[in-house]
């Protein structure tokens, strides 16, 4: 079980990955403590699947570094122990059985609970005969989960995991993975568009856009303060300089203005109305500021 002095899960300090001349992370910092279930998400091609490899040691920082578990990823066996990754397609072998993967997975795995496996596989109704390669996506994924739980790991790691599962497959797969990272003690990093799921089992949020991370922390922290504003052009020229405007939208024929702030709550002026930001206007709002230069503006 994490504590308070378990290392970051992940502390990434001006960590860069090219690929060519793509740059798909450019110089980040960040921090995730451990005992979270954090939410990765961003555009298409913002760099969350090679933040992944990069913490699961699939591939390699070109400058930075990245550290895992308080070591750099898959360093030697045992921290590849500590991390269990289940990568974007969910990738099964088609010829073997379900059987033959817990076989495999035993084989291939000092830390691999048998009898965990044995049981998921009982609840979530896999065949243990049947072939991987007649399974349903829903079935590769829970049994991709179910090995990846097995070697009891630290730390979990899910590429888009449910993205191709219907709503009620998806539903399922998300309590299993809740179940697992209760019953191991675990971490997990979850990278999604999906921001219902995000809300549902996330609790620790990433925002990463353009190859680097606009807005991180704890998902009640960040909502309590984000604020949205409505507000005339006058009244967002002066607003307090230690409110970060994250993005603004025309009310009115551009007499107003519905701002998303960041800020403490005492620091808002008295006159605006504010509301509460859900998760997916916090999105949002990063994605656009990220992506329009002049979102950051107060104009
Ligand atoms: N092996 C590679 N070779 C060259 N470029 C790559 C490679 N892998 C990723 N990239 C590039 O790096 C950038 C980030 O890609 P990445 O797959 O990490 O994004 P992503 O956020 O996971 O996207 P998506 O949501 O579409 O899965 C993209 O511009 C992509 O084209």
């Amino acid at each position: 079980m994490p504590n308070e002095q378990s290392p970051p899960v992940l502390q990434a300090q001006g960590l860069t990955k090219r690929y060519g001349r793509r740059t798909a992370l450019r110089d980040i910092d960040l921090t995730v403590p451990a005992g979270r279930v954090i939410g990765l998400v961003g555009p298409n091609g913002a760099g969350k699947s090679t933040l992944l490899h990069l913490a699961c040691g699939l591939t390699e920082p070109t400058s930075g570094r990245l550290d895992v578990l308080g070591a750099r990823p898959a360093s030697d066996a045992a921290h590849l122990a500590r991390v269990g990754f289940v990568a974007q397609d969910t990738p099964v072998y088609g010829s073997l059985s379900v059987a033959d993967h817990l076989r495999l997975g035993a084989r291939l795995n000092p830390t691999w609970d048998q009898a965990l496996a044995e049981r998921r596989i009982a609840q979530v109704g896999l065949i243990p005969t049947q072939k991987a390669g007649r399974l349903s996506g829903g079935q590769r994924a829970q049994l991709a989960l179910t090995i990846a739980a097995a070697t009891r790991p630290e730390l979990l790691i899910f590429d888009e995991p449910a993205a191709a599962l219907d709503p009620l497959a998806r539903d399922r797969f998300l309590d299993n993975l809740l179940e697992f990272v209760t019953e191991l003690g675990a971490s997990a990093v979850l990278s999604s568009h999906l921001l219902g799921d995000v809300a549902r089992v996330c609790d620790h949020l990433v925002v990463l856009c353009d190859s680097r991370v606009q807005v991180a922390g704890d998902i009640p922290e960040l909502l309590a303060g984000h604020h949205r504003l409505v507000l005339t052009r006058g009244e967002l020229d002066r607003l307090p300089a230690d409110l970060d405007v994250v993005t603004t939208v025309d009310q009115d024929g551009g007499r107003r203005v519905d701002a998303l702030v960041r800020g403490d709550a005492t620091a808002l002026p008295p006159t605006a109305p504010a509301g509460p930001v859900t998760l997916e206007e916090l999105v949002l709002a990063y994605m656009t500021r990220a992506t329009a230069p002049t979102g950051r503006s107060r104009r």
